[in-house]
């Protein structure tokens, strides 16, 4: 029998056995660099964080507590009193640790190490996106619900964004962000006598033409509101991407 048919039958009676036997084989057969990556508790994904420019994206990673602590650190250690977002020049990266939630059978409590591009939403950098999504297995498109005049330029990005190649399956996080802004009129967008100003996250769906893109392209598609202001709703959508993001 030689070295993969021996992967093949212990994956297979380990299978047959419980998840439990699988941890077992893998100790005995850890010897294969294949196997041990096959078996590893960790991994590095690499997410695209794009959307227009104001859109809150820098901010949204900001408000992640994993990294805010660490900005905290980085602004006790330089004096600093205050962390502010400033836009984003051309992307930076930003890197944290986020464990899968225990629903996978085999990799219990997993952890993914994300390394997420925060690309600027420019006009000018947006092109950079397209070179950028070929190097990713995740997408973040994130959307200033207030920004009401500029919502057919972003599902325009979008649709752009999901005519590359390499963007094809891949699981779309959709982050309707500023929703702590209060407009006096939260659902004005629907009625055409008043001046709109916030787009209720029921009608985002419609105008990103999410259910499109969707069946189109094969995607796992999440919307989610969130506010990086309040820190609400961020986890639990980076908790949705980290369990969805391919293993
Ligand atoms: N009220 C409110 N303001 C927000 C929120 N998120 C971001 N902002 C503000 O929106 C502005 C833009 O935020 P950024 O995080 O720099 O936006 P960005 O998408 O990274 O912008 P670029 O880097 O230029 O592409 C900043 O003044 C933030 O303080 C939010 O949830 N609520
Ligand atoms: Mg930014």
């Amino acid at each position: 029998m030689d070295w993969a048919d021996h992967c093949d039958k212990a994956l297979h009676d380990a299978h047959a056995a419980g998840a439990w036997a699988v941890r077992a084989v893998a100790e005995v057969v850890g010897e294969s660099t294949a196997c041990r990556r096959l078996f590893s508790k960790q991994r590095a994904r690499s997410a695209l964080l794009v959307g227009l420019d104001n859109a809150g994206k820098s901010s949204i990673l900001c408000s992640l507590p994993q990294v805010r602590q660490r900005l905290q650190k980085f602004a006790r250690d330089h004096g600093l009193d205050e962390l502010r977002v400033d836009p984003t020049t051309a992307l930076q990266l930003v890197k944290f640790t986020m464990a899968r939630s225990s629903h996978h059978r085999l990799h219990r409590r997993a952890m993914v190490n994300w390394h997420v591009w925060d690309m600027s939403g420019e006009g000018r950098a947006r092109p950079l996106w397209l070179y950028y999504c070929s190097l990713v297995q995740a997408i973040v498109f994130v959307v200033d619900v207030t920004d009401v005049e500029r919502i057919a330029i972003a599902r325009n990005e979008l649709k752009h964004l999901f005519s590359h190649p390499s963007t094809r399956g891949l699981p779309l996080l959709v982050m309707a962000n500023k929703t702590d802004v209060t407009t006096g009129n939260d659902e004005s967008f629907a009625s055409p006598r008043t001046t709109p100003r916030r787009i209720a996250t029921e009608m985002l769906k419609g105008m990103l033409d999410l259910d499109a893109l969707q069946v189109e392209h094969g995607l796992h598609v999440k919307l989610s509101e969130c506010s990086a202001e309040t820190g609400k709703g961020i986890e639990p959508a980076f908790q949705w991407l980290t369990d969805h993001v391919n293993w």
